[in-house]
């Protein structure tokens, strides 16, 4: 379990951006960070990772405080994809990218090369593993930064909006990948300012408000019990809104669903 406890944060200025922020992230939990631009969400997860200290409160890891444990030494059960991954890396080749964090924590040679394959192919870049890092493309540059991340066996995944500026493709091959690592006990946080990752692929949404925690619950909860959504930086996504339209409906996390649902609406009135 990952948690902040009563944290409060400013950077030099002394401007507060998170006041008794409190929150738990469990093991193998998929959960989407949201809330209006400049909210304090990038803030939350550097103070996660050990990137900024809390000026007062607990993170804590396992119950353990860690508030004193550097980034690099979180980075064993911490993995980050930067908003812009390319400046997390650094060697020559994808392969020697990959390997970099295990080599950091001297592991032994043969269980490095291992990992390093096996995160390569559950990410998709076994064929790129020679390529040079800035040469690959958003998306492929993200699965790096993720297989690094799975190389040092992290338990904890964090991505800062990953799928911002990306074609719907892209998205979803991403999204899909992020799935099949939750289930395979990844716990996963995103930040995304899209509403239909949110409904689609989290099974829990954390909202920051008035530098602290606004909201904490289901999708489905956000979506409709939520009054608040436009105060909140959020929207309803279309799915949602559609299926809450069409009296009888159950609600619809994605257009997919919302089509299945439609056609099976109308296949039973014939
Ligand atoms: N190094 C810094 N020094 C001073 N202020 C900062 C610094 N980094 C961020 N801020 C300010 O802290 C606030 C929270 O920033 P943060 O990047 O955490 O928000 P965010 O919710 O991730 O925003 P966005 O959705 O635009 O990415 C913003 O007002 C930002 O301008």
């Amino acid at each position: 379990m990952l948690e902040m406890r009563d944290v409060c944060f400013h950077y030099g200025n002394g401007t507060p951006i998170l006041e008794h922020m409190n929150v738990e992230i469990g093991a193998g939990e998929f959960i989407g960070l949201g809330g209006r631009n400049g909210c304090g969400k990038t803030t939350v997860t550097r103070l996660l990772m050990g990137l900024e200290k809390p000026v007062s409160g607990e993170i804590r890891y396992d119950g353990r405080i860690i508030n004193e444990d550097d980034a690099s030494r979180r980075s064993a059960f911490i993995g980050y994809v930067f908003q812009r991954p390319e400046r997390q890396m650094f060697r020559p080749t994808v392969r020697d990218e990959v390997a970099y964090g295990p080599q950091q924590f001297g592991r032994q040679a043969d269980e490095i090369e291992a990992s390093v394959q096996a995160a390569l192919e559950q990410t998709g870049l076994s064929d790129l593993a020679d390529a040079y890092p800035p040469n690959l493309n958003r998306g492929e540059k993200q699965r790096v930064a993720i297989a690094s991340a799975i190389a040092m066996h992290t338990q904890y995944l964090i991505l800062d909006e990953p799928t911002s500026g990306q074609d719907s493709a892209d998205k979803e091959e991403l999204m899909q990948l992020l799935t099949k690592l939750n289930r395979q006990g990844l716990t996963v946080l995103i930040i995304s300012h899209d509403m239909d990752i949110f409904a689609e692929y989290c099974h829990r949404v954390l909202v920051i408000g008035q530098h602290t925690k606004a909201f904490d619950g289901t999708p489905e909860e956000l979506f409709t019990k939520r009054d608040d959504l436009y105060d909140l930086g959020l929207s309803r996504p279309d799915s949602v809104t559609l299926s809450l339209s069409v009296p009888g409906l159950p609600y619809c996390k994605s257009m997919k669903d919302f089509t299945a649902a439609m056609l099976q609406k109308l296949g039973g009135q014939k």
